[in-house]
């Protein structure tokens, strides 16, 4: 795909494709494109060229089937809307409510294990303004579980989350994929993607590299992806 802002090109000839059962780390610098691929993915932004194909569904229909679960940026949320944990949670399931979005008990159970396994249980009746970083990561990925989604797109899991948050959200990740969910996860976090990724793409506008994390992770590599050497462990910063 192609995509522009304007007289911005942000994406150029990306072509990528995960297959079930794999967590795909996406790696690029501040403004590579790892945002505006997640949402044109999504079908938020339009391509100029190029499709997009969910589980082979355009991407409306994969949202409308609630067949892919996205958790945004921090930034792309209003944290101060009045929502608790839980009523987040229940989004997962409106596109199988019907008009009246009465839940019912399998809406409500399938809500309750979502926010068990994402270790939310007790924060269940808390408004979203009130959690931590790495709790609101966790509520939207709670949402796609609910949904029941079988792709993910994660935008910075990890950014701003701590480590025992960290641990929740890899967990849950990584337990994903063994049952079978096809992830895509941007991260910073370098050493993090070759521990929990079986396949990394680094993005600079082209997609510079596509492959096993080692491959990917190369030094020369980065060096084109972020102007700099990593640092020991894998870390740019
Ligand atoms: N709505 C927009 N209007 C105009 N330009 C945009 C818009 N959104 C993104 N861009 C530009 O497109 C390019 C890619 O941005 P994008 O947010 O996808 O990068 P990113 O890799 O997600 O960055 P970051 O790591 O900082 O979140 C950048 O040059 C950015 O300035």
């Amino acid at each position: 795909m192609t995509v522009r802002y304007g007289d911005v090109l942000a994406l150029e000839d990306v072509s990528l494709s995960v297959g079930p059962g794999r967590i795909c780390g996406l790696l690029g610098a501040n403004g590579s494109g790892k945002s505006t691929l997640f949402t044109t993915i999504m079908g938020l932004t339009g391509a100029e060229a190029g499709s997009v194909r969910i589980l082979g569904a355009a991407p409306e229909r994969a949202r409308r089937q609630g067949l892919v679960g996205y958790v945004p940026q921090s930034e792309q949320v209003d944290w101060a809307f009045p929502v608790r944990v839980v009523d987040v949670v229940m989004m997962g399931r409106y596109g199988r409510m019907g008009p009246t979005r009465r839940p019912r008990r399998a809406d409500r159970a399938a809500v309750a294990t979502a926010l068990e396994r994402t270790g939310l249980t007790d924060l269940a009746h808390r408004q979203i303004g009130a959690l931590s970083g790495g709790q609101r990561k966790r509520v939207f990925v709670a949402r796609g579980i609910a949904q029941g989604a079988r792709v993910f797109l994660l935008d910075e899991p990890f950014a701003g989350v701590d480590k025992g948050s960290e641990a929740t959200i890899t967990e849950v990740l990584a337990a994903m994929r063994d049952e079978g969910h096809t992830l895509l996860v941007s991260t910073h976090d370098l050493a993090g993607v070759g521990e929990l990724c079986d396949e990394a793409a680094l993005l600079q506008r082209r997609l510079l590299a596509h492959g096993p994390p080692g491959e990917v992770l190369a030094p020369e590599r980065l060096m084109e992806a972020f102007g700099i050497a990593p640092l020991p462990g894998g870390r740019t910063e």
